[in-house]
C-alpha cells in the first residue's frame, strides 16, 4: 500500500503551478456529452476522479481523446447507453452529474447512487427535487437512480438549501427542456460559474451563475466548444496554508485572486502577509501565528473543502481559536490522527475548540478522506521529525502529482511503498 513519508521541519519556499478546479472539470466533462459535436476541454486536472469520469463516460459509448496530460476531445454522439453502473463510478461523488447529462440530453439517465467523501450524510433529494420539477419520474432501485420524462419543461426551483451539486445538475438538465427555469437559493461557488459559462459557449442561454437566481431559457440543442476551466480554488489555498504552517515563502500561480479571498483574508487575520498580482498570490509566514475563529459557509464564505487546512494550521497558532463546520456534519474524523502529532483540539458537535501548540511531532497517521489527508501531509511538512500519511489514494482523487508539487518547494516527502523505499528516504534526509 502507498504511503506518503515526510521528513518536516522545512519552510517551503519557491512557485507552485496550480492545476484546472477538479469540481469544475468533473461537472464539465458530463456535461461535455451533451452535445453531438466534438468539444475540446483544456486545463484538465490529472486526478482520478476525474479519470474515473472519463472511463465511464467511454464506457457508455463517448469518445474521449486525450490532446495531453491536460486537455481532452469529448465527442457524445455515439452515447449508446444512459445507465451508468461501474464500481469506480459508484465511489465518486460527481457520477450525479452525468444523471443531470443524460436526462438533459436523452430525457433518460440510470446513474448509481454516488460515494465521494465520507464526511456526512450527503443526501440527493435537491437533485431529485429539481429534476422532478422539470417533469422527470424518479426511481430509486438496486442502488441506481433512474431518472426518465416524456419531455422536460421550465419550472420554478427553490433549493432548501444551498447546495453545489443540485445547482450545477438542475442547471444542466434544465438547458434543453422546454422553456424557462428559475432556480433560487442557487449556489455561486466559481465552479458553478464556470459550468454556466462553459454550457453558455456550447449555446446554452444561462443567466446568473454567480448569483442566488439563475434563470436558464431551454434551447434546442448544444454544439461544439474549446474550453479551459479554472485554476483550482482548493488546491491553491492549500498550498497557502501549507506556506503558513511550515513559516515559507511560496508564490502560488496560475490562480483567481478574487476566488482566494475568504482563504486570504484569514491567512492576514492570522499574520501571514499575502500579496496578490493579476493571477498569482504570495504568501509569505515570517512572524508567529496568531488564533482566529473560522466557520465553514457557502461561497462567498469560507469553504468547507479548506477547513481541515485551516484548523491543522490553528493548531500550530498562539492561543485558542474556534473551527465551526457548518456544511457537513463528519468532517473532523483527522482530529484523532493530529492529536497523534501533538495537536490539542477538542470537537464538540460542528465545532473545534483548538488550543494552539508550538509544533508538532512526526507519528503515523491515516487520511480519511481527500481535504483532511492533504492537512495531515501539511501537518507532517511542519512537524519535527518523520511522518508518514496512509490511505493516500483518497489525496490523488483531488491532488494532481502532490508530492512532486511540494519536493519544488523544498519539502522532504516522497510516495513509497515497501520497507525498503522508507529506511532508503530516512538515510537520505539523515
Ligand atoms: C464533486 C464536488 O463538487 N464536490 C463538492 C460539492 O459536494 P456536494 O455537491 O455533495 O455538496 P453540496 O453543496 O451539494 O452540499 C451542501 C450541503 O447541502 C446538503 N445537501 C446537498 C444536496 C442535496 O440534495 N441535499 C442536501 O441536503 C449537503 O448534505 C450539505 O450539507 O460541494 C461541496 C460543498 O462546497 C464540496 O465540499 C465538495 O467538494
Ligand atoms: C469533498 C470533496 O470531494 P467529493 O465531493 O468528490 O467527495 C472535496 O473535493 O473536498
Amino acid at each position: 500500500m502507498e504511503q506518503y513519508i515526510i521528513k518536516g521541519g522545512n519552510p517551503l519556499v519557491g512557485e507552485v503551478e496550480i492545476g484546472g478546479a477538479k469540481n469544475a472539470a468533473l461537472a464539465i466533462l458530463a456535461a461535455a456529452i451533451m452535445t453531438d459535436e466534438t468539444v475540446e476541454i483544456d486545463n484538465l486536472p490529472d486526478v482520478k476522479d476525474v479519470n474515473v469520469l472519463l472511463k465511464a463516460i467511454q464506457e457508455i459509448g463517448g469518445k474521449v481523446d486525450r490532446v495531453s496530460r491536460h486537455s481532452v476531445t469529448i465527442n457524445g454522439s455515439m452515447i449508446g447507453s444512459v445507465v451508468v453502473e461501474n464500481d469506480y463510478i459508484k465511489k465518486i461523488r460527481a457520477s450525479y452529474y452525468l444523471l443531470g447529462a443524460l436526462l438533459g440530453k436523452y430525457k433518460r439517465a440510470e446513474v448509481a447512487l454516488p460515494g465521494g467523501c465520507n464526511i456526512g450524510s450527503r443526501p440527493v433529494d435537491q437533485h431529485l427535487k429539481g429534476f422532478r420539477a422539470l417533469g422527470a419520474r424518479i426511481d430509486i432501485k438496486h442502488g441506481m437512480i433512474i431518472a426518465e420524462a416524456g419531455s422536460l419543461t421550465g419550472n420554478h426551483i427553490y433549493l432548501d438549501v444551498v447546495t453545489v451539486g443540485a445547482t450545477i445538475n438542475i442547471m444542466m438538465a434544465a438547458v434543453m427542456a422546454s422553456g424557462n427555469t428559475v432556480i433560487e437559493n442557487a449556489a455561486k461557488e466559481p465552479h458553478v460559474v464556470d459550468v454556466a459559462n462553459f454550457l453558455n459557449s456550447m449555446g446554452a442561454n444561462i443567466k446568473g451563475a454567480g448569483t442566488d437566481v439563475i434563470r436558464i431559457k431551454g434551447v434546442e440543442k448544444l454544439h461544439k466548444t474549446s474550453y479551459a476551466i479554472i485554476p483550482d480554488q482548493i488546491e491553491a489555498g492549500t498550498f497557502m496554508f501549507a506556506a503558513a504552517a511550515t513559516k515559507g515563502d511560496v508564490m502560488v500561480k496560475n490562480v483567481i485572486p478574487k476566488h482566494l479571498e475568504a482563504i486570504t483574508a484569514k491567512l492576514m487575520e492570522i499574520g501571514c502577509e499575502v500579496e496578490e498580482f493579476d493571477d498569482a498570490v504570495r504568501v509569505v509566514s515570517s512572524k508567529g501565528l496568531k488564533h482566529t475563529h473560522v466557520k465553514t459557509l457557502p461561497y462567498p464564505g469560507f469553504p468547507t473543502d479548506m477547513q481541515p487546512q485551516i484548523t491543522v494550521t490553528l493548531a500550530l497558532s498562539e492561543g485558542t481559536s474556534i473551527v465551526t463546520e457548518s456544511i457537513f456534519e463528519n468532517r473532523f474524523k483527522y482530529v484523532d490522527e493530529l492529536s497523534r502529532m501533538g495537536a490539542n483540539i477538542k470537537v464538540e458537535g460542528n465545532t473545534a475548540i483548538i488550543d494552539g501548540t508550538e509544533r508538532y511531532t512526526g507519528a503515523g497517521v491515516t487520511a480519511p478522506d481527500l481535504r483532511a489527508g492533504a492537512a495531515l501531509v501539511i501537518a507532517g511538512l511542519a512537524a519535527e521529525g518523520i511522518t508518514t500519511v496512509d490511505d493516500i489514494f483518497y489525496i490523488e482523487r483531488g491532488y494532481e502529482a502532490f508530492e512532486d508539487k511540494l519536493q519544488n518547494l523544498g519539502a522532504m516527502i516522497e510516495k513509497v511503498s515497501t520497507e525498503k523505499d522508507i529506511q532508503k528516504f530516512k538515510l537520505k534526509v539523515g
